[in-house]
């Protein structure tokens, strides 16, 4: 049995003027997760939500909010996002070189779980004193697209990163982002990932409950064969 299977449609992709309505409908379907995208217009060249948005959310569901930072300055939203009611917090490993052990020891401390993202341009060796630190990350966010943007290609060059992570830890949260949908799980499950982040895949379908469903059984058929 592998690391259990979490799919977390990207909020992104919803109605934000619904965005309590429409997180209940992802849960309602069988979303485990909620992926929030934070994006400081700066590390991406995209505006997104912050951490106002988030404890507005977390007044309507007791879910987990799985938020993605993509800002440059991961250390100052750790309060912020901490206060909001965030549940897990991803940084950037390419803005936390100098400073990736105050960060996670200070996402812990605020009761988060931390996590760590990589671009697809970055070597995933980054990551490794991340996770097998002494005070290590839980999961791993390789970005199957460039950061920024949903309704992207997925980038199966990526997958590479997946292989040699889950050879290396099997039990570690390894998450995909960006371009999943019944087309590429399959590349991605089979590559050893177990969290997957899905926007446009998932909100766009005529029936988003299925697609939650193909996404999982995806994941668990995988790991059967493995
Ligand atoms: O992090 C992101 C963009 O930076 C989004 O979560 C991601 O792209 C999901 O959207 P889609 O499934 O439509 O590609």
């Amino acid at each position: 049995m592998g690391v259990a299977a979490k799919i977390a449609p990207s909020m992104l992709s919803s109605d934000f003027a619904n965005l309590a309505s429409e997180a209940k409908r992802m849960l309602s379907l069988g979303a485990d997760w909620l992926h929030m995208d934070i994006m400081d217009g700066h590390f991406v060249p995209n505006l997104t939500i912050g951490a106002p948005v988030i404890e507005s959310l977390r007044k309507h569901t007791t879910a987990y909010l799985d938020c993605h930072l993509m800002v440059t300055n991961p250390l100052d939203y750790v309060d912020p996002m901490g206060k909001a009611g965030a549940s897990g917090f991803t940084f950037h490993v390419e803005v936390s070189k100098e400073n990736w052990q105050e960060l996670v020891q200070k996402i812990k401390a605020k009761g988060m779980r931390p996590g760590v993202a990589v671009k697809p341009g970055t070597p995933i060796e980054e990551v490794y004193p991340l996770v097998e630190g002494e005070n290590p990350v839980e999961m791993v966010l390789v970005m199957t697209v460039e950061p920024g943007f949903g309704g992207q290609k997925f980038m199966p060059e990526t997958m590479e990163k997946v292989q040699v992570l889950r050879k290396k830890y099997p039990s570690l949260d390894i998450e995909v982002d960006g371009g999943l949908g019944p087309s590429t799980i399959d590349v991605a499950a089979s590559a050893g990932a177990n969290c997957i982040v899905a926007g446009s895949s998932v909100f766009g379908a005529s029936e988003p409950g299925q697609v939650i469903s193909l996404l999982r059984k995806s994941v668990q058929g995988a790991q059967q064969n493995n």
